[in-house]
């Protein structure tokens, strides 16, 4: 039987580290092949991997951060010289981001919703993974994965979709919790099925 007490009690905690908290070091290569073996363990109806990852780090990401201030400025008209700045590091939060790519295959007879879902199972495991080797893990979308010209920069094909960039690195506090959902509240017990009276 496969089962880890230690695995529970560590879920009942887990928690994204703020990207202002995330610093070096980031995660070996080994430790980083490590997570991304983790984050493809995932269910995955029909075997379709409808998915992929992008590892963003080094100069790429100082080029990515200027391609993506460019558009946000030819959308914007004019941006405060705060907002370019922020814009320049949209990429560059930590050692290392992981873009979680959906890659829907189109002739399959999965639904598209399922395949999306799987990439978001996919991200998941990869902040879970990364907060139990230890580091801090923040999963965030951001405008450019609305955005064809965004998405583009950071090397997704037209039909591709960001589930979400997972900033991976170290941090050095306590991360205070946020509130957490009333589970209960959201829960309810099914009663059979709707019957017209
Ligand atoms: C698909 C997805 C996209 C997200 N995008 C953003 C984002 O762009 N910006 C942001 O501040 N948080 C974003 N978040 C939320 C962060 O991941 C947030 O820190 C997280 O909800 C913290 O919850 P946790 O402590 O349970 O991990 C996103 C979450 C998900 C699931």
């Amino acid at each position: 039987m496969l089962e880890s007490h230690e695995a529970l009690e560590f879920l009942k905690i887990r928690k994204s580290v703020p990207l202002t908290q995330l610093m070096a070091p980031g995660p070996s290569e080994a430790q980083l092949s490590d997570l991304l073996e983790i984050a493809a363990r995932v269910p995955d109806h029909g075997r379709m991997e409808p998915w992929r990852f992008i590892l963003y780090r080094g100069s790429a990401v100082i080029k990515a951060g200027e391609a993506l201030a460019e558009i946000a400025l030819k959308k914007n008209g004019q941006l405060s010289d705060e907002e370019l700045e922020r814009e320049h590091n949209r990429i560059n939060r930590a050692p290392v981001a992981v873009g979680v790519v959906s890659n829907v295959v189109d002739d399959s007879n999965i639904p598209e919703w399922e395949q999306f879902l799987s990439a978001g199972a996919a991200a998941m495991n990869l902040v879970t993974a990364t907060t139990a080797m230890g580091f801090g893990a923040n999963w965030v979308t951001g405008w450019y994965s609305s955005d064809a010209e965004g998405r583009k920069v950071l090397g997704l094909a037209p039909h591709e979709r960001m589930a979400g960039i997972v900033h991976i690195g170290s941090y050095d506090r306590a991360i205070p919790d946020r509130p957490r959902p009333d589970v209960k509240a959201l829960t309810s017990e099914y009663t059979g099925p709707y019957q017209a009276s």
